[in-house]
């Protein structure tokens, strides 16, 4: 049995179907999926916001390069076309972490480096995975670190460029989408 924390993210054409495509593709495996959040691109390229979602999946024989060669798939599938370091994508889907049999799986393979090297660095991130595991922690430099608190240490602009949208990704394995936030509002995505 492995389990996979993957990122999500958009920010070229139907940007939430794209989301959905990996939700739809993952299907039973899907144990849990965060809300949709609109997010000020990081990285410094200048570009279009972008849709961000994490979804935690499960499978029994699944290695962590397996659910990098499906997110290579999928990415295919949304017909990305790599141009730009950090720059606008159909599709991105990375693996922030994986745990097998063995436990975490901890590698610095440029190919797969886990946990993922940039995830404590990113509120697009966080934020999301914080929705699926609330005491979730991340492996940074060597220590567990809370994802709380790696949130917390963010510059604020960073934080307040994710804003969570009222649009929910779709699991036939979960009971219930993700409400919109309490206020009931519509936000602008
Ligand atoms: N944990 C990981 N998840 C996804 N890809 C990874 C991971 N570790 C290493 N890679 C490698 O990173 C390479 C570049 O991926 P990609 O083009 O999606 O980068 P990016 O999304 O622009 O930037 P970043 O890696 O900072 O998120 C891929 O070919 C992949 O093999
Ligand atoms: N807001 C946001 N910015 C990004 C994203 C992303 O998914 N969302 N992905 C990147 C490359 O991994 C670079 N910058």
């Amino acid at each position: 049995m492995s389990r996979a924390v993957l990122s999500i993210g958009s920010n070229i054409g139907d940007r939430f179907a794209h989301l959905q495509s990996v939700v739809d593709t993952l299907g039973p495996r899907v144990v849990a999926v965060s809300a949709v959040y609109s997010t000020a691109p990081w990285g410094g390229v200048e570009q279009q916001d972008f849709l961000n979602a994490v979804v935690v999946a499960e499978d029994s024989t699944r290695s962590a390069h397996d659910w990098l060669l499906l997110g290579r798939e999928l990415e295919a599938a949304a017909d990305r076309v790599r141009v730009q370091r950090w720059g606008p994508r159909s599709l991105d889907v990375d693996i922030l972490t994986c745990c097998d049999a063995a436990g975490e799986v901890r590698s610095d393979d440029p190919e797969l480096t886990l946990p993922h090297p940039r995830a404590h660095q990113r509120a697009f991130v966080l934020v999301p995975w914080l929705d699926v595991e609330g005491d979730g922690e991340l492996t940074v430099g060597g220590v567990r670190r809370r994802l709380a608190d790696l949130l917390a240490e963010l510059d604020p602009a960073e934080r307040g460029g994710v804003r969570r949208c009222d649009l929910s990704l779709s699991a036939p394995t979960l009971s219930a989408p993700t409400p919109p936030d309490a206020s009931g509002r519509r936000r602008e995505c």
